[in-house]
């Protein structure tokens, strides 16, 4: 694999520095080889990030909205691949909002990380879709009249199984929560609170500051379900906590559930070989020939 030297462009203060270096130290924290690692991107200042990574991973920097998709693709093909895929808040839960809902009731094993800054950032300011309604970033004319989206509650409504928020200013506990959900089996998405020195000059990291806190500075918030029977309830205070957002909000885990079969796990069960003879390995052939004709290859390969 080669890789040139690129020049980071991103804006002195950007909190998405932060972003990528928790990840690249969960990463080598947790001794995954850099061949099987892939990261996935979308189009936004936030899609940059394979570009940067100081570890020789994987990087495919994707389409507007449909890094998800992609991601689906790779880890579905080929599930021995450790898939991260970092999406913009616009990128994620704005045009790519449905592949974001659907990947949570797959429970694919793979983990999302939201790149949250209220705005566009790369094509200079627009209002994102987590910007609240009334609020005024310096390149909107007028406050915006839209409510903003929570990604987190939606995540959870979607049937992801690992929800957390971290905020780009505190890569360590930032980063504990990347590994949680990088180790977690199945969908998991992390909320990054990361602010755009640039064009939100609302939600600044003074402004932050003031607000967040920690879930685990009580020591009875657990959001583990240990037991099946526990679901229902952690789910419910989970999703009463997403929805603290304003003089307060809320960085930790707020649920994690494992006794959801994975996308692959349900595979699986159709395709009993799957774990050892997935897709990315099959010879693209019929009867020792090579071939493009998918509709005919897709028939020879069912089982
Ligand atoms: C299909 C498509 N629509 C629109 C665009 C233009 N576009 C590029 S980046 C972007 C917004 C990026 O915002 P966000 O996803 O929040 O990422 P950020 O730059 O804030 O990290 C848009 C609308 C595009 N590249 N492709
Ligand atoms: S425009 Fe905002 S998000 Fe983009 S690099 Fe600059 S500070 Fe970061
Ligand atoms: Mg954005």
């Amino acid at each position: 694999m080669e890789r040139k030297p690129v020049f980071n462009d991103w804006c002195p203060g950007c909190g998405n520095f932060g972003i990528l270096r928790a990840e690249e130290m969960a990463l080598r924290e947790l001794g995954v080889e850099p061949k099987k690692i892939v990261v996935v991107s979308g189009i936004g200042c936030s899609g940059k990030i394979p570009h940067f990574m100081d570890i020789p991973i994987s990087g495919v920097h994707t389409l507007h909205g449909r890094s998800i998709a992609f991601a689906t693709g790779i880890k579905a093909s080929n599930p021995s691949l450790e898939v991260v895929v970092n999406v913009g808040d616009g990128d994620g839960v704005g045009i790519g909002m449905g592949h974001f809902v659907h990947l949570g009731r797959r429970n694919l094993d793979i983990t999302v990380i939201v790149h949250n800054n209220g705005v566009y950032a790369l094509t200079k300011g627009q209002a994102s879709p987590t910007l609240g309604r009334g609020v005024k970033t310096k390149s909107l004319p007028r406050p915006n009249i839209n409510d903003a989206v929570n990604p987190l509650a939606i995540a959870l409504a979607a049937g992801y199984t690992f929800v957390a928020r971290g905020y780009a200013y505190d890569i360590v506990h930032l980063k504990e929560l990347i590994k949680k959900g990088i180790r977690h089996k199945g969908s998991a998405v992390i909320e990054v609170l990361q602010p755009c020195p640039t064009y939100n000059d609302v939600n600044t990291k003074e402004w932050y500051d003031k607000r967040v806190y920690k879930l685990d500075s009580d020591p009875t918030w657990d959001p583990v379900v240990k037991r099946e029977e526990e679901a229902k309830s952690k789910f419910e205070k989970a999703m009463m906590r997403v929805m603290e957002f304003g003089d307060k909000i809320p960085l930790g885990v707020f649920y994690q559930n494992e006794f959801v079969p994975t996308f692959e796990d349900r595979l699986e069960q159709n395709i009993p070989n799957y774990r050892e003879y997935y897709p990315a390995i099959q010879p693209i052939e019929i009867g020792g020939i090579a071939t493009t004709k998918i509709s005919e290859l897709i028939k020879a390969k069912r089982v």
